[in-house]
């Protein structure tokens, strides 16, 4: 038997959200992404709402599948292959489902790449913990599985990739091109990620650097493609915020930003969605629907920039990140983020941070 730890790797599986392909999968979904994690009843009835403006579904399962799709293409036009698999954390086809498959398919050497682009708890941990989960799945589903292992190799953050950068760049140019002529210039640039408990980004990344990862990343990121675009000038701010209104978020909201930067006299705002790498519904939600409406209720005119899954180099990157693991590349060499079988990237690096409520 070759040595598992040698082995030349034998199949991709694309880890990502999930989200609800119809009315019914709504709540249950729900019930899923919260795990009893402190998100209030009403927070998630009025999530719930969102997915129900576009029918109960959210695009981020054809999103996904769209993207397996031009990198099973990309693969073959680089003669490797390797193939596709498609597992999720919170809706079908379900991680441990998808691990039990490729099992079953004889793959034992799995290269995952995440659609997060991020460290932090959610971004990186958590995705983390999604595949220490699916192998627990895998010894109680298949005992076989404990004498004949899998490994399975997550990649490392990407946001930093030049092909994220000159997409990010690309789509920025492209979005402001779309504005009033007269404004185009002079139009405030804005970066939006997700926001996450203060807390949880307080503790994000190796413990010896003091926190703050992932905002780190979204803020060097942001600057990153300003320059690229040739902007100035630009702001970060955040989007999507959960949790009991008592605990602290990062901020500013994007939507309160708009109006701090009409009432400053912008007078117009490109709105560059850095933190997601396709229009899953928190884009088409909180930025198309709830920031647009703000923006129009100010009469400031606003553009949001595409996110860079739909950017052929999206695929290419993806394709490089698989090119170099083939080429032997350690977990170590590979950068942060990349470990095998859901192991932290560094001890105690991102741990879950419960909210905590005010007493
Ligand atoms: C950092 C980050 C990313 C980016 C990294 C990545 O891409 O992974 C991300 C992505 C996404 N978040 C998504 C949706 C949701 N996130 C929620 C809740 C939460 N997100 C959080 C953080 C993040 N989330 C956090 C700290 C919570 C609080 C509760 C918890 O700790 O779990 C909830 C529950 C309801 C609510 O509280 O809003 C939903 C429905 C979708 C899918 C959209 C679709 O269906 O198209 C995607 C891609
Ligand atoms: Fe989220």
């Amino acid at each position: 038997m070759t040595d598992p730890g040698t082995a030349p790797f034998d199949a991709v599986m694309v880890l990502s959200f999930g989200g609800p392909d119809g009315p019914d999968d709504v709540m249950p979904f729900l019930e899923n992404v919260t795990r009893g994690r402190g998100v209030p009843r009403e927070r998630l009835a009025s999530v719930a709402e969102h997915y129900m403006h576009f029918g109960g579904v959210s695009p981020i399962n054809r999103l996904n599948l769209d993207i397996i799709d031009r990198l099973r293409t990309a693969l073959r036009d680089n003669a490797i292959d390797l193939p596709v698999f498609f597992g999720n954390r919170n809706w079908h086809p379900m991680v441990e489902d998808t691990v039990v498959e490729m099992f079953d398919a004889g793959h034992r050497r799995v290269l995952v790449f995440p659609t997060s682009a991020w460290g932090g708890y959610s971004g990186c941990a958590q995705y983390h913990e999604d595949i220490g989960r699916a192998l627990s799945a895998l010894a109680e589903r298949r005992p076989a599985s404990v004498d004949d292992p899998m490994t399975l190799r997550k990649l490392p953050h990407y946001w930093d990739r030049p092909e994220m950068i000159e997409a990010g760049a690309d789509a920025l140019r492209a979005a402001r091109e779309r504005l009033p002529e007269d404004v185009r210039s002079t139009a405030r640039v804005v970066f939006t990620a997700h926001s996450v408990p203060s807390a949880a980004d307080a503790v994000a990344g190796p413990p010896a650097e003091g926190g703050h990862l992932y905002s780190r990343q979204v803020t060097a990121a942001s600057a990153a493609v300003a320059a690229a675009a040739g902007v100035d000038d630009h702001d970060v701010v955040w989007q999507s915020r959960s949790g009991p209104p008592q605990v602290p978020w990062l901020e500013p909201d994007i939507v309160d930003h708009l109006e701090a930067i009409h009432a400053d006299g912008a007078p117009g705002a490109v709105v560059a969605p850095v933190g997601f790498v396709s229009d899953h519904l928190e884009v088409v939600w909180d930025l198309d629907t709830e920031a647009a409406e703000k923006a129009d209720e100010l009469g400031m005119p606003m553009a949001r920039a595409a996110t860079v899954g739909t950017d052929p180099r999206y695929v290419s990157m993806i394709v490089e990140l698989i090119r170099d693991q083939l080429a032997g590349a350690s977990t170590e060499s590979t950068g942060m983020g990349c470990t095998d079988n859901g192991r932290r990237c560094v001890e105690g690096c991102c741990p879950l941070v419960r909210p905590q409520r005010p007493s």
